[in-house]
């Protein structure tokens, strides 16, 4: 690094320094505090997406969002050159460089990684940053921090794509860097007109009748709600409705998270939407559940990740029995497709064992999109979701060109032609970067359109089992080590086997604890046959993570 880099950094990260006694840590969705906090942390993630950038010789996204989180929180997190999270070797940097108390101490750290990790510095390389913000009152002064964080490298720079949604500003990283337009309008022509193909392809006789074809968007108050008025623009074959458009309070009373944790109407929706088809984005757009309000009732029917992950898996599954077939009954492959769906432990038991009757490898990863993505992309076809509506399908680079192949070399109008041809439509209309709530509604609702279902038909594809769902308040969450996808507590010693004697009295109970890698608390997670039953298991396992760890507030 020379001299005149070192006083560039010196000088402008000397404006700010991190919130007193705060220990900054990049989880799993990036930092997150209240937004008044940020901009030291912010501008020092410019820096860091701009040497990511250096060390890759590929562009970076940084995404300023706190997605469901209240209106005066805001987080920052990073996109890779793949459009995926952040490699998780550059957390550790992450965390020290958010972390260091003054400029010179920023200095070291960063002189100390540029040397660690050899990244290209002082030469003709160039860094690039793709800047994005959703709709919070605090994302326009930290859109400013990320910019100086990134004009403080020598050879960055920073081009602000303005107010998107997050799984918009990957997917652009992800076009840029694989040489395609990757505008935001580009994004709603690859959306629509993959979009379009599902339908012309949609069988003779299948698709829902026009009254079923109405469908009201929960926008969340946040981005997402102006965003698919945009992308409605350039369909047709579908009916859509948003409503909480961003009059309302972000994430207020409305939006996925809120939908699926407290399985209640959100605000703006009432008794005239009985019967129809509702879905729910959160505040950044990346999570989508659907649902349906019941009669003269508060509640709702949920239809949640895992049932839209059932869905994809289902249309998947019939293109593939035509595909891995050929005419004679042999298969026209060395081997046949290898289909994964990938899950957590908060995917509802009965969803599992659907799944596992149609015949599918099911696997599961501890929380975070980031391990959920990385299984799901070792299949051929990689199917992932969590439970709150976070997750995609993911085609590998192999699979997509034997899918090029066979739709050039099959028989036009056969129906292998015919199966290729969705799948290789999916893989465009499905982000390949992220979850992605704007690409989930199209594929839902053409899927649904294909199977020729209502939401009912689709609701009862199998049944929930009663869930619930508590947090612990703890002295030290990081107490508990779980292991085998977060199913199994090894430490403190003694505490899983408290927790199966108790699981053991509930038939069909199933029961885990994990510290929570967002908030400061233990997360009890509880099913059984009734839902008095997984209250109680909840509530007892509970009590056990308080006698364990010890904090008297259970
Ligand atoms: C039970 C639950 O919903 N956990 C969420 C939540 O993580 P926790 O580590 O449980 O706090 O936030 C994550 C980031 O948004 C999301 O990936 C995850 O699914
Ligand atoms: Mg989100």
């Amino acid at each position: 690094m020379n001299d005149q880099q070192k006083s560039l950094l010196l000088k402008a990260s000397s404006r700010t320094s991190p919130p007193q006694g705060a220990q900054l840590s990049y989880g799993t969705a990036g930092f997150r505090a209240d937004g008044s906090l940020l901009e030291s942390t912010v501008y020092r993630m410019g820096i860091l997406a701009a040497l990511r950038s250096l060390k890759t010789g590929s562009v970076i996204g940084l995404m300023i969002t706190a997605s469901h989180n209240k209106i005066c929180d805001n987080g920052v997190k990073v996109a890779d050159p793949s459009g995926g999270m952040l490699t998780q070797e550059w957390e550790p940097f992450a965390n020290a460089l958010a972390n260091s108390p003054d400029s010179h101490t920023l200095l070291q750290v960063i002189e100390a990684f540029v040397k660690m990790v050899d990244i290209p510095f002082g030469g003709t390389q160039e860094a690039q940053v793709l800047l994005g913000r959703d709709t919070r009152p605090s994302g326009e002064f930290l859109l400013e921090a990320a910019k100086q964080g990134v004009a403080s490298i020598v050879g960055a720079r920073s081009i602000d794509m303005g107010v998107v949604t997050t799984p918009q500003l990957h997917w652009m990283v992800r076009a840029r860097n694989k040489g395609m337009e990757a505008s935001e309008h580009d994004y709603y022509v690859q959306l629509s007109s993959s979009f379009r193909c599902l339908l012309e392809l949609i069988p003779q006789g299948n698709g829902t009748n026009a009254s079923n074809n109405k469908l009201i968007v929960d926008g969340a108050d946040g981005v997402g709600g102006e965003k698919i008025e945009n992308l409605k623009k350039m369909l047709s074959g579908l009916c859509i409705e948003v409503r909480n458009c961003g009059g309302g309070e972000l994430n207020e009373g409305v939006g996925a998270d809120y939908v699926q944790k407290e399985k209640v109407v959100p605000r703006g929706f009432g008794p005239a939407d009985v019967g129809i088809r509702c879905a729910s984005l959160d505040g950044d757009a990346d999570r989508l559940v659907y649902f349906l309000v019941q009669p003269n009732s508060e509640k709702i029917d949920l239809v949640d990740g895992d049932k839209i992950m059932a869905l994809f898996a289902l249309f998947v599954k019939e293109q593939l029995s035509v595909l891995d077939e050929s005419e004679d009954g042999k298969t026209n492959r060395p081997q046949c497709t290898r289909l994964g769906i990938v899950q957590t432990a908060y995917a509802n038991g009965a969803a599992t064992d659907y799944l596992k009757q149609l015949g599918l490898e099911v696997v599961f990863t501890p929380t975070g999109v980031k391990y959920l993505h990385e299984k799901a992309a070792e299949y051929d076809i990689g199917i992932y979701f969590e439970a709150n509506g976070h997750g995609t399908v993911l085609f590998s680079e192999n699979y997509l060109c034997w899918l090029e192949n066979t739709n050039k070399e099959t028989t036009e109008g056969s129906e292998q032609q015919k199966a290729a041809s969705r799948l290789l439509a999916v893989s465009k209309l499905i982000n390949q970067a992220v979850g992605d709530a704007l690409s989930g509604v199209l594929l839902v609702e053409v899927i649904l359109q294909h199977m020729g279902w209502s939401i009912h038909k689709w609701n009862d594809l199998y049944h929930d089992l009663p869930s619930r769902q508590l947090k612990v308040q703890v002295v030290d969450r990081s107490a508990v080590v779980t292991e085998n996808a977060e199913t199994v507590v090894v430490k403190p010693a003694g505490i899983q086997e408290a927790i199966d004697i108790e699981i053991g009295k509930y038939p069909k109970g199933r029961c885990f604890i994990r510290p929570s890698g967002t908030e400061d608390v233990i997360r009890v997670y509880a099913e059984a046959f009734t839902q008095e039953a997984a209250d109680d298991l909840a509530n007892s396992v509970a009590k056990i993570v308080d006698l364990f760890l010890g904090s008297g507030n259970a």
